[in-house]
């Protein structure tokens, strides 16, 4: 199979969708690889480790995107959508339910849209979001903290306090990868942190992962208020899968919280479970102030971490893409389940239930298009 990786046009968007290691492994079974010239640098590939791994290199984006597949990080932008064709794999983060316009883009050209992050196993477990969500969730704290310092916008807090003055208090809700990386972090910091989450199972293994260095709480508007209201920082790390992320964090709550406190939104990039995170931020703009809250919306976060996030984004995602290639996107889809997960969008059909809903669109399952 021709597989192309273009360079990602997001913001200050560094990643990119393989590394010379996984151009090896691809070109090792056959395929050929086309990688848009300096895609790789910002993660610090040059076009010379690319080329002695086998890829040809490419001088434009078009050039990328005219393949069979296409290997991205981010979600295209509307720059990308002339590249889409009839029967285009495209292989990326794709948060449909948060993106309209991409979702009709991807309907009207008929691209087979296989999402990362709706790659699911049989135990419920994302194995393509979870890296990033590690990588962003451990900088969530770390980006708080930054910005409750005064000269950042925020109240002038340290989060792990010193003797004799209290600490600061983080809550973060949604105790899932994203949340567990970030109460790490704040953990370490020393900062009081609370931890909220809807599965009860979820917050007793919580319990024994951070015994009494955190504090579990069950997920109900009133726990939510209450604890909102006390925090300097708070961490949105809810996800429904594939669906548009709930939005538990209202207006009010947010005007509860003294001046100077920090959101950081992590599940923006699916919408946001804040009322007032009505923005996407980006790292060169990454905050933006209401009712006194600094909010911080960036929806690719793992973007400014580049070389870590793009060796781990790739570590998971070879696997997956070799096993598209391989068998083509029909086949690979009925040996493995958690791939066909990944299926959003197939023959101008949205495909995945909950991207469906969010857009109020047909939905129709990919075993009846999959034939
Ligand atoms: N902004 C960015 O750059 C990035 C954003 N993300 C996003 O972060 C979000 C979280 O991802 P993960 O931690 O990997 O998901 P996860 O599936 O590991 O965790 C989600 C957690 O939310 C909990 N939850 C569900 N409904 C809830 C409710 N009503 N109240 C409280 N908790 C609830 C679940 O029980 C689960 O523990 C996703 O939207 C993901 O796409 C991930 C990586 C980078
Ligand atoms: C998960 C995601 O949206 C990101 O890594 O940018």
């Amino acid at each position: 199979m021709k597989i192309g990786v273009p360079r990602e046009m997001k913001n200050n968007e560094n990643r990119v969708a393989l590394t010379p290691a996984g151009v090896l492994t691809l070109k090792n079974a056959g395929h050929e690889v086309y990688i848009e010239t300096e895609a790789g640098m910002g993660s610090g590939f040059t076009d010379d480790q690319y080329a002695d791994a086998g890829a040809t290199i490419v001088p434009t984006a078009s050039d990328a995107w005219n393949k069979e597949m296409v290997m991205k990080v981010k979600e295209p932008l509307p720059e990308e959508y002339d590249y889409f064709y009839e029967g285009l794999i495209l292989f990326t983060y794709l948060h449909l339910a948060a993106e309209p316009e991409l979702t009709k883009a991807m309907i009207d050209k008929k691209v087979v849209g296989i999402a990362y992050e709706t790659v699911q196993l049989k135990n419920g477990s994302l194995p393509l979001l979870t890296p990033m969500s590690e990588v962003a969730g451990r900088m969530a704290s770390q980006i708080g903290a930054q910005f409750l310092e005064k000269s950042k916008g925020g109240k002038g807090i340290l989060l792990g306090g010193v003797p004799g003055v209290r600490r600061g208090k983080v809550t973060v809700i949604g105790g899932g990868v994203v949340g567990t990386n970030a109460a790490k972090i704040a953990v370490g910091l020393g900062a009081d942190v609370t931890i909220v989450d809807l599965n009860p199972e979820r917050l007793r293994e919580l319990d024994d992962i951070f015994g009494s260095k955190i504090n579990t709480m069950m997920s109900n508007p009133l726990n939510i208020a209450e604890t909102v209201k006390e925090s300097d920082l708070l961490v949105g790390a809810v996800l429904i899968p594939g669906a548009k992320a709930p939005r538990l964090v209202t207006e009010e709550m947010v005007q509860s919280m003294t001046d100077g406190s920090v959101i950081v939104d992590v599940a923006i990039d699916q919408g946001g479970i804040v009322a007032t995170s009505d923005r996407i931020t980006t790292h060169d703009n990454p905050t933006y102030e209401k009712h006194g809250v600094l909010h911080y919306a960036v929806a690719n976060m793992p973007g400014a971490v580049p070389r870590t996030s793009t060796i781990a984004l790739t570590n998971v995602t070879v696997p997956y893409a070799l096993q598209i290639a391989n068998k083509g996107y029909g086949q690979a889809c009925r040996d493995n389940q958690a791939l066909r997960k990944g299926i959003n969008t197939l023959n101008g059909f949205v495909t995945y239930e909950a991207v469906a809903d969010a857009h109020q669109l047909e939905h129709s399952s990919v075993d009846n298009l999959l034939k």
